[in-house]
Parts: structure tokens; sequence; C-alpha cells
């Protein structure tokens, strides 16, 4: 690769996607010394996921609502700013926050999706915008739900801008496209799920669709009218050696399998690695990594290429460690199945057919199909979700971010396509007011930092965290290994044995990757701080275990000797309010069934809130049931996010739900109390 060892310019680093970089100034010997060089408050409290580029000592970042900014890599002054105005409204399309992942560079232009679906291109000098596209065709055959949002990174592959989508939560049928960089044109859109009936979408995935995918789906089911999922909402690889383009491609629509189609097929591409032509998006191969999917296993976490001796073997490879727990090496060039070894625990397959890779799915976990609820290794959180690993050539270990969240999977009971909130055909109950589950199921839950040797198939070390959902992670060639924690930790590690080497209090839970870079003969490293995405937003009273940091979204920047100080945290912008109001029982139970299914995927389960968006039983709102109404109803906040609901919910179940808020306002309450996390930040 021709990438400078100072720059960043894509979003792996480079074309492989490696997250490696070739520095030394900070190593083993010095990391000690590490210190904040320079850092920048952001201005929303949400969760950062953003990879930040860096060319030629400038840094474009994206932050939460898909900002963009051009910073002075060394010294953080503002070159320009630009915000895309998301409508705050759309923030209900998305399954699991704001986020945004980051940009790509090419030519003086600096692209960036955004969360209400368009791929804007901004001139890299002055932040102007160059063109602006919606990348949601209007006029396809997408199904009746359009709840499409984009928080991934755009990958360029000769020139092409590539960029797909999320929201299979919700019910959509997936698809990636293919922009002209220059002049925003479309080239090619690649649909990952058949229409219903096989009727053709006059693009360039119909062949493949009707050839391999369609006879993989029931005829019937309801995919039919929730579009199918498969969305292709993070990873996306070009490699060059091969001319191909990676799609990592996600779970079904309904998760259950059995209403979405009627527990018979494939159901191609979902859960599947498709390989294309960058210029034309033509069909070359696919992998499926998880046929009959009911799990939200997608084949979306970051892909990277390696080259590797196998059995004696040089073979230039793709690795993906996608939620299911297997790890994947398949040939690049061929997608020809090498390898899947569990880097996990798992318990829904007793291993892969050593020749196809196809997984042995045990029969107690096709829960949609037995009707029994199936504890399920990994939960649909994934054994590895986004958060990129990282490779070191030096160490030839694979850094991947991994976890144990275990979740009870039963079929819902009498399932109907929604027009908002989730459509899962899952049993919504959550965890029970009970603080001696929530401690039990809480000290299940686990995070760690693994070493994988993926010439070998074996973990090499591991760092135990105190939570799961941490941070992706960058390797150096200063044999070190970086991570933030959701725990608001940022550390670096021995990149040979995993021992800690550095920590430092950011005060806010990490989830992003951090990136390094070079300026004036100076190494540095970078990360964004924010608590969000999926498991903060919806894991209730599970998120908050272990783990009551104050949320703050930030850049920190940091270099040997570094001395810029972090403000500590004493804030909480939650109040600690009670409702004091009677409520009515029964209407609160219709209350949490509504609640599950509508306010659960960005408010948390039962009602407790992971530390990014408002815990509802503290707010002010649940007294007046005018109040409570002209927010819900007539969405009063809609700017803020929160939408109205009067679409999906009848006056009367709104006060349901503010009854049921009522009732979990005046406990118990499981988790600590939100005040806890000041506490904490002082320390
Ligand atoms: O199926 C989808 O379309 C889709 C989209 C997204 C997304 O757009 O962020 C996530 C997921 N699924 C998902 O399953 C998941 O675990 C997840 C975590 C996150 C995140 O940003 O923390 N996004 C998503
Ligand atoms: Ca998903």
């Amino acid at each position: 690769d021709s990438v400078p060892d100072s720059d960043w310019p894509q979003h792996g680093r480079t074309a492989a996607e490696l997250r490696y970089s070739p520095l030394t100034q900070i190593n083993t010997s010095n990391v000690k010394r590490l210190g904040l060089a320079w850092y920048q408050d952001f201005d929303t409290f949400r969760g950062q996921e953003g990879t930040p580029l860096v060319i030629d000592g400038v840094m474009y970042l994206t932050t939460n609502w898909s900002k963009v900014e051009a910073v002075r890599a060394a010294t953080g002054e503002v070159l320009w700013r630009y915000d895309p105005r998301v409508p705050g409204d759309v923030a209900v399309r998305g399954c699991c926050d704001t986020v945004n992942r980051g940009a790509a560079y090419w030519k003086g232009k600096v692209f960036v999706g955004t969360f209400d679906g368009r791929l804007i291109a901004l001139d890299a000098k002055t932040g102007k915008l160059a063109w602006s596209v919606n990348t949601i065709p209007q006029d396809a055959n997408l199904g009746n739900i359009r709840s499409y949002t984009i928080d991934g990174a755009p990958r360029i592959a000769k020139g092409t801008v590539i960029i797909g989508n999320g929201g299979a939560e919700f019910g959509v049928r997936g698809f990636v496209s293919g922009f002209d960089a220059e002049t925003g044109s479309l080239k090619w859109r690649f649909y990952t799920v058949p229409a219903p009936g096989n009727r053709p979408d006059g693009a360039v995935s119909d062949e493949p669709l009707s050839k391999l995918a369609y006879h993989t789906w029931s005829p019937t089911g309801a995919w039919t009218h929730s579009g199918g999922g498969g969305t292709v909402w993070d990873s996306i690889v070009y490699d060059p050696e091969t001319d191909l383009v990676f799609l990592g491609v996600g779970n079904g629509s309904p998760w259950n399998y059995q209403v979405r189609s009627n527990g018979v097929g494939n159901n191609l591409f979902l859960g599947s690695i498709v390989a294309i032509r960058p210029e034309t998006g033509e069909y070359v191969w696919h992998f499926q990594e998880t046929p009959n999917d009911q799990w939200d296993f997608t084949a979306s976490q970051p892909m990277m290429l390696l080259d590797l001796v196998i059995n004696g073997k040089k073979r230039h490879l793709l690795a993906q460690a996608p939620k299911n727990g297997f790890f994947y090496l398949l040939d690049a060039r061929t997608g020809e199945f090498v390898s899947a070894i569990p880097y996990t625990n798992l318990n829904w397959a007793s291993g892969v057919d050593p020749k196809t890779g196809r997984p042995k799915i045990v029969p107690e976990a096709m829960w949609s199909l037995t009707g029994q609820t199936w504890m399920g290794i990994p939960g649909s959180l994934g054994g590895h979700n986004w958060a990129p690993m990282a490779y070191s050539p030096k160490t030839g270990y694979v850094y991947i971010p991994a976890q144990e969240l275990p979740e009870p999977f039963k079929a819902e009971k009498n399932f109907k396509l929604r027009s908002m909130g989730v459509n899962l055909g899952i049993d919504m109950a959550g965890l029970p007011d009970d603080p001696h589950v929530v401690e039990a199921v809480g000290s299940s839950l686990k995070g760690w930092l693994e070493a994988w040797d993926p010439a070998t198939g074996k973990v090499a070390f591991t760092v135990p965290h105190e939570t799961p959902w941490n941070g992706g992670v960058l390797a150096t060639a200063g044999d070190l290994v970086f991570q933030g924690l959701a725990t608001g930790a940022f550390e670096a590690y021995d990149a040979r044995t995993g021992s800690k080497l550095y920590h430092f209090d950011a005060h806010s839970g990490i989830v992003a990757p951090p990136v390094s870079y070079e300026v004036n003969g100076h190494q540095y490293v970078a990360v964004e701080v924010g608590w969000g995405g999926a498991f903060p937003l919806m894991g209730g009273a599970l998120a908050r275990h272990r783990n009551t940091t104050i949320n703050h979204s930030r850049l920190l920047v940091f270099a040997l000797d570094g001395h810029v100080d972090l403000p500590v945290e004493t804030h909480n912008t939650q109040m600690p309010f009670r409702a004091t109001q009677p409520f009515d029982a029964e209407r609160a139970t219709k209350g949490y069934d509504l609640y599950q299914h509508y306010c659960l995927a960005c408010h948390g389960d039962n009602a407790v809130a992971g530390g990014v968006l408002p815990d509802l039983r503290y707010s002010g709102a649940l007294e007046d049931p005018t109040g409570f109404y002209n927010i819900v109803g007539r969405g009063a906040l809609s700017n803020y996010g929160m939408v109205s609901f009067s679409s999906s919910l009848k006056e009367t179940e709104i006060e349901d739900i503010r009854n049921f808020l009522i009732k979990r306002s005046q406990g118990p309450h499981a988790e600590s109390a939100p005040d806890a996390g000041q506490k904490k930040a002082s320390q």
C-alpha cells in the first residue's frame, strides 16, 4: 500500500483495513509518558463511533447526527464544520443511536453518509457541499417500511463511492449503492435480498438474486412485506489486489425465521459476505456465515484482508469475527471456505462442516420453530459487534473487542408488522424488577480484548474488562494495542502479552476505535469519546451494571509528554425526579407491553436508560398527561430526536405508557441511582 506512515487516510487506514499504524515513536518503553495533547468537546451527549481520518496534517472527523469537521491534527484548530441538518425526527428510524462511523476521503473530497439516508461530498479544503444524493430510491421494490438510516462509513473503490444502510430491526430491504465520486451520479445498485415474487429491480443484482437467492426464501411469509432485511450497515472493504468489493450483509427481518420465511430456506444473502466488482456492482461470489438467521447474526462486522501461511501455503484471505462467534477465513479471490473457529463461547452451533463451512445448528437454537425459549450465546449483540478489530503484522495477532451477552430468544405470540417501532417477531419481555435478577444477569455479562492468532486459530491472550461493549482497537508498530472501554478508561497494552502499560481516565464510556498519525515529527493517538450504540440504548439496567459513567462526547488526542488536563465531569443531566402521582395498575401493565415495542429501542429495557438518552422514570413530563401527550403524541421534542408516535399509538395507549412509567418511577430500582455516576466521575 502507498499510504504514508504518518497518515490515516482510509477507514481502516489501508485498503486491507488492518487498523495498524507503522509509527513507533510511542512504544512499549515510553507509553507511560503519554498525555493529552489537546481535546475538543462535541456538541452532543450521544454515542460517538467515528474513525477520524488524517491526511497531510488535517483530521476529518464525523460525530453523532452525521456532523463533519476538519481540524489541524496537531493542534485541534478548527478549519471548517459541516452540519447536514439531519431532521431530529429521523432518530426514531434507527435501532442504535444516531451515530456515525466516519468519512471517506478521495481526491480533495470528503464523503459522508447522513442518518437520513443522504450521501454527501464536501470540498476537503473549504467544507463546502460539492454534491448530495438521496441514496434511498423512492420507486423501488423496498417493502412497506422505509426505516432506512446510514451510520456506516462510505468506502471508495476506483472512483466509486459505496454506501449501504441500516434498518433491518424495523423492516427494510437491504441494498448497497455505488456513486460516481466526482459527480454523485448513481453507477449501480445491488439488492442483498430478493423482491417478493422474484420481481426484478432493473439492478445489477437481478441475476444473482433470481438464480441464487429467490428459491432460498419461502414465496410467502412476513418478508414479503417487511423487506427481509440484509442491510449492509457497516463493513464494506475494497481489495485492490483482487479488484473486489466485499459487502458484510446483515440479519433477517423480522428476526423470527418462522414468521419471516415460514421457517424454510437459507434466505440468501442474509448473514453473508458478498463479493462484487467496484465499477459495475457485478456479483462475483458469496459465502453465507449464518443460514436460517433468527438471532440477528449479521455478517456486517469489520472485515480485514490478511496474507497468511495456512497449512504451508501462502494465502490472500478475508478475515472476519462476525456476531455469530466464529472467526472466519475465506479465500479473498474465490470466497472458498478456509476455516471458522470459535473466538468466543457459542452454543447455537456445534461446529461447521469442514468442507463447506456451513454451521451445524443445534435444533434447540431454532427458537422460532420450537416455540421454546432459547438462551443464546452469543445473543443478538454478538460475540463481537461493529467495534473494529486490529491486526499487527509484527505479532501476527488480530485484536478483537470480544464480549459475551447471552440473550433469551422466544417467539412473539401474535406478530403483526408495525409501521413504527421494532419488528422482530420476538417476545419483548425484558428483565423483571428484581435487583437479584439484574445482579445475576449483569454479572454473567463479559467483555475482553482478545489476541487471536489467525494462522493457528488459537487465543494468544485475553485482557478481561469489567463490562461488555468496549471500544474498537488500534495496533501500532510500537508493539502497542490501544482500546477505550465502556467504563471510561483509555488504555494501552503490550501487543505481545496484553499487560497493561497505560491507563487514562476519560470520564465517559468509549466505543469508538482509536487512530494514530504523525505531524511535524510527533506521533499522536486520537479517539472519540461518547458512550452509545445498541447496548446502551436498549440494554436497560444491564447497560448500567458496573458502569455508571456520565456521557460526555469529546475527541481526545494524546502524545508523549502531553500535559493538558481533562476537566472532571461533575454534573448529571438527569434530575433525580420521582413521579408521585398514583397510577392505574392495569394501564401500567398494558403500557409495559407498548413501551417494550415502541420505546425500549432508545430508552432502554423496562424504562432503565443505559446512560445515553433520557431515563423516562425521571421525566418531569410524567406529572402531566397533556404535557406527556404533547411529547409522545404531538412531537414537541422532535428536533431532539423524539418523534411523534401518533400514527402508531392511540392517545389512550400513550396514557397507558405514562402509567407504566409512573410505576417504574416509583420503583423498585434495580440498578444504582442515576446520580451514582457523579461519585464515580469525581473519584
Ligand atoms: O440490521 C440492521 O440494519 C442494523 C443496523 C445497525 C446500525 O445501523 O447501526 C445495527 C444493527 N443492525 C445491529 O444489529 C447491531 O447490533 C448494531 C449495533 C450498532 C451500534 O452502532 O452500536 N448498530 C447496529
Ligand atoms: Ca441488526
